[in-house]
């Protein structure tokens, strides 16, 4: 068979989500919940236990120990240790006809676990990035104890941070002062943390079609839904005129050393912006700075998300997506999404300032800023990383 043929024999790639959240905030409620939905027939649920979920009155048939299908249609999988052979096995199960074509496949991750490694798995596994493509991270948070979670757990924080759909449970036992109030630090908290993501309420009717394509990929229209994938206008509204750096209203009374104190003893270094520039990067610039960001702040890189500008073609820019350290191969559009064709870029941070991202793109675009080092003497630096690592 030639390469052409065996590629166009190759399966459509499957939207993945991957529902997150901490112990107890809510995730197999409703996870039982969406299973009932028809538009998961097709879907292939993988989750740690099967005893958790309750799945008895939704069983039908059990197709190997690990296993089962649902009423609906929806295949239902445990994983017992490794995501990465789990997922190996359900694509050859696939592949060889031992189960059904699945349209969907949904992960529930413990709720201890920190989110990145999953995305990093889907993100930068050659064989997945062909059978797969990462549709949303859905983040349930506990609206009781949701405030003090955050604060006393970084694996919360980071995994409200990298949601692109947060979903509020137990809205429903606000019934006194002191819960109302923690209520209201959590939601003004997680509009700081992440202000691009959805935020739903998990008492009110919510459906698959509410918490699935999140992503990039717009099944309806088989195109790519970039501007609802960044939401770079939630922050854009928001940004500081000075530094470019996002503020809730209470601090717009900032000062200008980036020392952002909020009240209430909060983690404060996790934080979002956009950066937004007209100018475009070269194809080598744009290497360079994606490989600085990364290779010298991954870990603090908790999401981001963009649109770069490029000179060599203006009409066609540059998608880009990481998580941490890892960034899932960028794709080149062959036209804008929109009228505007300016560089942006969503960022989800920790202990990085705006004004160093945004001061880095601009000696990368040829624009330094008075006392920043240019391209030049970036790309001078032995240390730095070499050209072309991200962009190939
Ligand atoms: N009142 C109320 N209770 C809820 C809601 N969502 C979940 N619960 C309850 O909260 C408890 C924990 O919910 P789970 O769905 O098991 O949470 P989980 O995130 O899967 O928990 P782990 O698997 O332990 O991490 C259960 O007793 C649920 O019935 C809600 O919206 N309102």
């Amino acid at each position: 068979m030639t390469g052409a043929a065996s590629q166009s024999k190759r399966p459509n790639p499957v939207p993945m989500t991957i529902l997150t959240g901490f112990l107890g905030a809510g995730k197999t409620t409703l996870l039982n919940r969406l299973l009932r939905d028809p538009a998961l027939a097709g879907a292939v649920v993988l989750i740690n236990e099967f005893g958790e979920i309750g799945l008895d009155h939704l069983f039908v048939e059990k197709i190997d120990g690990d296993m089962v299908m649902l009423a609906s249609g929806c295949v239902c999988c445990t994983v017992r240790g490794d995501l990465v052979d789990a997922l190996e096995k359900l694509l050859r199960d696939r592949d060889n006809g031992r189960i059904r074509a699945f349209d969907r496949v949904i992960i529930e991750t413990t709720g201890l676990a920190d989110p990145a490694p999953v995305l990093h798995t889907l993100m930068s596994h050659p064989y997945f990035l062909m059978r797969f493509r990462l549709d949303g991270v859905v983040t349930l948070v506990d609206a009781v104890n949701g405030a003090a979670t955050l604060r006393a757990h970084p694996e919360a924080l980071k995994q409200a941070a990298i949601a692109d759909r947060l979903v509020l449970s137990k809205t429903d036992m606000l019934d006194d002062d002191e819960k109302r109030r923690a209520f209201a630090e959590l939601t003004h908290r997680l509009a700081e943390i992440n202000p691009t993501a959805r935020v739903l309420d998990a008492i009110k009717p919510i459906g698959a079609a509410d918490l699935l394509n999140a992503g990039l990929y717009d099944p309806e229209t088989g195109s790519l839904n970039i501007r609802a994938w960044l939401n770079a206008e939630a922050l854009e509204r928001e940004a500081c005129g000075v530094c470019g750096e996002v503020h809730d209203h209470d601090h717009a009374h900032h000062d200008h050393d980036h020392a952002h104190h909020h009240h209430g003893g909060h983690d404060e270094a996790i934080r979002s912006f956009c950066l937004t520039s007209a100018e475009p990067l070269s194809l080598d610039a744009c290497g360079l700075f994606l490989e600085m960001l990364r290779s010298a702040h991954g870990p603090n890189l908790l999401r981001v998300k963009g649109l770069i500008a490029l000179s060599d073609d203006l009409e066609r820019p540059l998608v880009i997506h990481g998580v941490q350290h890892v960034f899932h191969p960028p794709v080149r559009l062959s036209a804008w999404p929109d009228a505007d064709r300016r560089t942006r870029i969503v960022f989800i941070v920790k202990d990085l300032q705006a004004t160093f991202v945004n001061g880095l793109y601009r000696a990368f675009a040829g624009q330094p800023a008075v006392d920043t080092p240019d391209a030049a003497a970036l790309g001078a630096n032995p240390l730095a990383p070499r050209s072309g690592g991200l962009l190939g």
